[in-house]
C-alpha cells in the first residue's frame, strides 16, 4: 500500500528521516549527526557529501525501521536548513567547495560593501531581508571568488548553486533537477519576494551569475522522482520548504496572527501575516511563510542565530555536561542570587541587532559560579532572545497581539528551558504533542500533493498540544531579569 509519507529534515547539526502513516503516526526514524567544520573564527563549514550520504542512509534506516519498501511510499517532502550555499559542477555532480554554512560570518566586509554603497533599502525593498552575511548570496560570490577558476565556469553555466534542499534534489533525481522552493529562494537575497523571481539586479550588485540559480517552484510543486537505484524505486518528491516554513506549516500556524518559534541550534520566530507583506520598523525580517499552488502567504521573521549551540558549547566545548538533556535540571538547581548572564553571540546577533562582529559574552562571574550557573545562564539567554524578537513582532504586527506561542524543535524537550520562556514573555507557551513539528510540515505538503492527506483545515484541526507552561514569575523579578539581559546585550554589541 503506497499511502506512507517520507519526510527528510535536513539540519544544520543531523539528518533525520521519518516515515509518517496515513494518521499522522511516526512509523520509522533514521537520524545521524555530522560533522560541523570551523576552520576560522566565525567560519562554519559542512561537507556536502556527509550531507548526502547521511540523507541516503536515514532514509534507508527509516524504511526499514517502518518495515515497508520504497514501493509503500506515495512521495517524499524535502525540509532543510536554509541559506547553507552549495556550488557544485553541473557535469560530475562534484561541490567544488564544502557548503558555507548559514551561521557563517566570512562575507562580513562584503556586506559592510554592500551597506556603505548605499544599497541597505534596495535590498529590504526587493527581498524583505537585511544585509548581512546570514543569508546565501554573499556565500555564494565568495565561493566563486575563491575557488580558482570558479567564477569563468559559472559564467559559462558549468556550475550550479543550490541551497541543501536544491542540491538534495539533484542528488536524489540523479541530476535531473535543478530546481528549489520559493521559501528557500527568498533566503538567498537574489530573489524578489514581489515579483516572485530572481532578480538581476541583485545578482549583479551581490556577484552572483543568473547562471547558477535554479529553477524556483511553489512549496507542493512536482519535484521530479528519486533515481531508483537509491531506494529500490522512484519515489516522487512533492514537497519543499526551508525548515522554519515548514515548522510553520506543522504547527498549522495557517491564519495571520499566528505564531511559532523553533529551537534547533538556531532559534527562528515567524509570525504569518497572511497576504500582506509587513515591513518591520523593528529589524525583522519579511519573508515568505509558504507558497502553495501558485499563492504567497507572507510571513515576519526574527533569527537568532545561536539555540540549543550554547547548549552544545556546554556539552562539546566546555565538558560540563555529557548530554544535551542534563542542562534542564541543571539550570534548576543554579544559585538565584547570583546573576550570571550570558549573550551566545558566538557567530555574531542576528535579529533585532544584526552585529555580524560580536562575539559571545558571559557577565556576572564570581568565584562562586559553576556548571550550574553556566546552565541556567545558556538555556535562559535562549528565552531572552525569544522576548526581544516577540516584543519587535508586536510592535510590527498591527492584527492584535498573538496571545500564544506555539514551539518545537530539540530544546523544547526541556521543561525548565519552557517554563522560563513562558515566565520571561508574561505569556503562555504551547509544546505540541508532535514534536517533529518541521519534518511533520514537509510531509504534509508531500502527502497532500499526494491526494493521502488532508486539505489545509483537515490538518489543522490534528494539531493537539502537549504541555501549556503558563507564565508564573513576578513582574518585579521578570523586570529585574530583563533589564539584566539588555544590559549585557548593550556591553557585547560592537555598533553602540
Ligand atoms: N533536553 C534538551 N535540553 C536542552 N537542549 C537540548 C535538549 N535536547 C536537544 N537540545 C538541543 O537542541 C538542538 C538539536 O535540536 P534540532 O531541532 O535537532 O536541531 P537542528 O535541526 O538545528 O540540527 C541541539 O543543539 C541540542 O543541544
Ligand atoms: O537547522 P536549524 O533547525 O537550526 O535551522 C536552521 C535555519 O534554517 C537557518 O536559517
Amino acid at each position: 500500500m503506497a499511502g506512507f509519507i517520507v519526510a527528510i529534515d535536513q539540519g544544520t547539526t543531523s539528518t533525520r528521516a521519518i516515515v509518517f502513516d496515513e494518521t499522522y503516526r511516526v512509523r520509522g526514524v533514521g537520524q545521524q549527526e555530522f560533522q560541523q567544520h570551523f576552520p576560522r573564527s566565525g567560519w562554519v563549514e559542512h561537507d556536502p557529501e556527509e550531507i548526502w550520504t547521511s540523507t541516503v542512509q536515514t532514509v534507508r534506516t527509516a524504511l526499514a525501521e517502518a518495515l515497508i519498501s520504497a514501493s509503500d511510499v506515495a512521495a517524499i517532502g524535502i525540509t532543510n536548513q536554509r541559506e547553507t550555499a552549495v556550488v557544485w559542477d553541473r557535469d560530475t555532480g562534484k561541490p567544488i567547495h564544502n557548503a558555507v554554512v548559514w551561521q557563517d560570518r566570512r562575507t562580513a566586509e562584503t556586506c559592510r560593501r554592500l551597506l556603505d554603497d548605499g544599497l541597505e533599502a534596495l535590498l529590504i525593498e526587493k527581498t524583505g531581508l537585511l544585509v548581512d552575511p546570514y543569508f546565501s548570496g554573499t556565500k555564494v560570490a565568495w565561493i566563486l571568488d575563491h575557488v580558482e577558476g570558479a567564477r569563468a565556469r559559472a559564467e559559462a553555466g558549468r556550475l550550479a548553486f543550490g541551497t541543501i534542499d536544491s542540491f538534495l534534489l539533484w542528488r536524489l533525481t540523479g541530476g535531473r533537477v535543478h530546481a528549489c522552493d520559493a521559501t528557500n529562494a527568498a533566503r538567498t537575497q537574489l530573489y524578489d519576494i514581489g515579483t516572485g523571481a530572481w532578480d538581476d539586479e541583485l545578482c549583479r550588485l551581490i556577484k552572483v551569475p543568473m547562471a547558477v540559480l535554479p529553477e524556483v517552484r511553489d512549496c507542493d510543486a512536482d519535484f521530479g522522482t528519486t533515481d531508483p537505484s537509491l531506494f529500490g524505486a522512484a519515489i516522487p518528491i512533492l514537497g519543499v520548504a526551508g525548515d522554519q516554513h515548514a515548522a510553520v506549516i506543522g504547527q498549522a500556524c495557517f491564519r495571520p496572527g499566528m505564531v511559532k518559534s523553533t529551537y534547533g541550534t538556531g532559534c527562528f520566530a515567524l509570525i504569518n501575516t497572511g497576504e500582506t507583506r509587513v515591513a518591520s520598523r523593528s529589524r525583522l525580517l519579511t519573508t515568505l511563510a509558504y507558497r502553495l499552488s501558485g499563492k504567497t502567504t507572507y510571513a515576519l521573521e526574527g533569527s537568532i542565530f545561536v539555540a540549543g549551540a550554547a547548549v552544545q558549547w556546554l556539552r562539546d566545548g566546555l565538558g560540563l555536561v555529557s548530554r544535551a538533556d542534563e542542562t534542564g535540571p541543571l539550570a534548576a538547581e543554579a544559585d538565584e542570587a547570583q546573576d550570571v548572564v550570558m549573550v551566545p553571540a558566538f557567530t555574531g546577533l542576528g535579529a533585532p541587532w544584526w552585529d555580524p562582529d560580536a562575539r559571545g559574552a558571559i557577565f556576572g562571574l564570581t568565584r562562586r559560579t559553576g556548571p550550574k550557573e553556566m546552565a541556567r545562564a545558556a538555556l535562559e539567554a535562549v528565552c531572552f532572545q525569544t522576548h526581544d524578537l516577540l516584543s519587535a513582532m508586536n510592535r510590527d504586527w498591527e492584527g492584535g497581539e498573538p496571545t500564544v506561542l506555539r514551539v518545537d524543535g530539540g530544546m523544547v524537550a526541556s521543561d525548565w528551558t519552557m517554563q522560563r520562556l513562558a515566565d520571561l514573555l508574561d505569556a503562555p507557551v504551547d509544546r505540541p504533542v508532535v514534536l517533529e513539528t518541521t519534518a511533520l510540515g514537509a510531509a504534509w505538503l508531500a502527502g497532500h500533493k499526494a491526494g493521502v492527506w488532508p486539505d489545509q483545515e483537515g490538518f489543522a484541526g490534528s494539531w493537539r498540544r502537549e504541555s501549556r507552561f503558563e507564565p508564573a514569575m513576578p513582574a518585579v523579578e521578570r523586570g529585574r531579569r530583563l533589564t539584566l539581559w539588555s544590559d549585557a546585550v548593550r556591553r557585547t554589541l560592537t555598533r553602540n
